[in-house]
């Protein structure tokens, strides 16, 4: 597989580098941002997986939520792909910020036009888990993986469809029951078709919850207080809490963060604990 750098910056030791690659599932070319931590240069480290929001390509998660210092800290090489296929020539793919181009939900689309290229989470459950072990100085088998908003909730699918695949989850302010939320509905409505499909539940991490039956586990999921989506109800992370508390297999830990909002100064603020949360497991 044809791995090309597109740029490199050494930070707090380590090196922040951005690939492009052609992808397979996605049938375009794919960005990734990568940070390989210092020790990876004398041996190999776990991964922590970054899924980024609406909007953003692999490039947010990178500048904003300074990620790298605990990351150099704990020894831990982070993975941010970009959210979706790019310029794949689909009508309407740029016509809207929460569907399309930026918008892909980590999800394997069913309908046409869509089904061809939008093809996320075989992406990163498997294109991207494959490539990074082969070309990188990673421990083959170790990784968790986080998120924000509609990663957020990438990351728990990815978690719960999944079991033992990632040594821990956590997300940041996830769309925790799309099919009951409108970002949630107009996605799946284009990816999956009608509700009456029955495909939705198969994507919506609050329904997975409720039918988890793998290794237990537990989801440790942030929310700000101020943050406008949560009080729009995009998010409902309350409906995902009472889903895993009826599973003994789950254990959902929801903390919220007294005035804080969905951006990336949220991310920011929080993005440390995070890191330390996994490398608890990654390390261990
Ligand atoms: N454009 C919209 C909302 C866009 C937005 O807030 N995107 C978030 C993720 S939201 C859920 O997935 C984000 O991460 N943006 C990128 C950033 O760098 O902040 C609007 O303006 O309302």
């Amino acid at each position: 597989m044809a791995l090309q750098q597109v740029s490199c910056n050494k930070i707090f030791g380590g090196y922040q580098k951005v690939f492009s690659h052609p992808s397979k599932e996605l049938a375009c070319d794919m960005k990734f941002a990568i940070y390989l931590p210092p020790e990876s240069e004398t041996r190999k480290v776990p991964v922590l997986y970054w899924l980024s929001g609406l909007t953003c390509t692999e490039e947010n998660f990178v500048i904003k939520a300074g990620a790298q210092r605990y990351a150099a800290e704990h020894n831990i090489c982070i993975v941010c792909p970009d959210t979706s296929p790019r310029n794949v020539n689909l009508p309407g793919e740029d016509d809207s910020y929460d569907f399309g181009s930026g918008a892909g939900f980590y999800l394997n689309a069913t309908q046409e036009p869509w089904k061809k290229h939008y093809n996320m989470y075989n992406y990163v459950t498997k294109e991207l888990i494959a490539l990074i072990s082969e070309n990188f100085p990673v421990v083959p088998g170790k990784q968790s993986i986080c998120g924000h908003s509609m990663g957020g909730h990438g990351a728990l699918i990815c978690a719960l469809k999944n079991p033992g695949l990632y040594s821990s989850v956590s997300a940041f302010a996830p769309i925790s029951n799309p099919i009951n939320a409108p970002w949630g509905q107009k996605a799946f409505q284009g990816y999956l078709g009608s509700a009456e499909s029955g495909q939705w539940k198969e994507w919506d991490a609050t329904e997975l919850a409720a039918v988890y039956n793998g290794v237990p586990m537990e989801l440790l999921i942030d929310q700000g207080t101020e943050d406008n989506f949560y009080k729009q109800k995009q998010l409902l992370p309350e409906n995902l809490v009472a889903a895993a508390a009826k599973n003994d297999r789950l254990k959902c830990v929801l903390q919220m963060r007294e005035g804080y909002d969905h951006s990336y100064f949220y991310i920011a603020s929080f993005i440390g604990e995070h890191i330390g949360y996994h490398a608890k497991f990654l390390n261990a």
